[in-house]
């Protein structure tokens, strides 16, 4: 993938990042001190062996979990590292998230699925949400098919519907776990491609977690994680 239009402007990063995991003699400290900047419209590979600390980073920079030491920015921002809700409002805003399995809510059209996350961060009117909704959805290729419940389409098809409602605050940082994980390879590269292209275009800093080493080399660049750390 060209780098040509990564962007210089850092979307999110950490300094010193350190996290232990665990209680008693099962602790383990688990990131030992991880520094990184994600750029816009760059497409960044975290690879590394099984345990070696790839999801916990994710979750970290997700703000789904706190960080026992260092700091994390989005957009120049210091994030507070007291819980008290303040999370929860930059992660809605700031951060997308597209995980392994899709965790579309079952009873919900995959408009109202993308709909979710700006209902939760309430900015936008109804029509105005269908509109973006419907927009995404159509760049996703599927257009034809808002109306439909996620059983009633293929694990390929769900998987874009994720990555749809990922997108659906602009958020400046895409964070995705195995996002093709339970993909076939076809709809493993389809989808990969579809993700990092409508991340670049949306000038979002995107960061994947992945085994896969072809969707890696795909990638702006690799990050290789070793027992915590990133490595050379
Ligand atoms: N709740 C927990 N208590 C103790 N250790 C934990 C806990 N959760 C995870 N770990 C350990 O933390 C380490 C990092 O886990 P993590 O899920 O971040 O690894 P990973 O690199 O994403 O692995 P994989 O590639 O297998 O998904 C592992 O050694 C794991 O066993």
């Amino acid at each position: 993938m060209s780098d040509s239009a990564v962007s210089t402007e850092v979307a999110m990063s950490c300094r010193g990042l350190q996290k232990y995991l665990g209680e008693g003699e099962t602790r383990v400290h688990v990131l030992k001190g991880v520094d990184l900047d994600l750029h816009r419209s760059e497409v960044s590979a975290v690879v590394g062996p099984s345990g070696c600390g790839k999801s916990t980073l994710l979750y970290l920079l997700g703000l789904l979990d706190w960080q026992d030491d260092g700091s994390i920015s989005v957009c120049g921002e210091d994030v507070p590292r007291d819980r008290d809700g303040t999370h929860t409002d930059i992660r809605c805003e700031h951060i997308g998230f597209v995980f392994q399995f899709h965790f579309l809510l079952p009873e919900f059209t995959a408009l109202e699925n993308v709909m979710l996350p700006m209902r939760k961060l309430g900015q936008l009117s109804e029509e105005e949400m269908v509109s973006r909704a419907t927009e995404l959805l159509g760049q996703v290729g599927l257009g034809e098919k808002t109306g439909r419940r996620p059983s009633q389409l293929s694990g390929g098809e769900q998987q874009r519907v994720a990555i749809a409602r990922a997108l659906a605050n602009r958020p400046s940082v895409l964070l995705a776990d195995e996002p093709t994980g339970n993909l076939d390879v076809k709809n493993s590269m389809m989808v990969f491609d579809l993700l990092t292209r409508l991340a670049k275009e949306h000038q979002q800093a995107v960061l994947i977690v992945t085994h896969n080493p072809d969707l890696a080399e795909r990638c702006d660049r690799i990050l290789r994680m070793e027992d915590g750390l990133f490595v050379d």
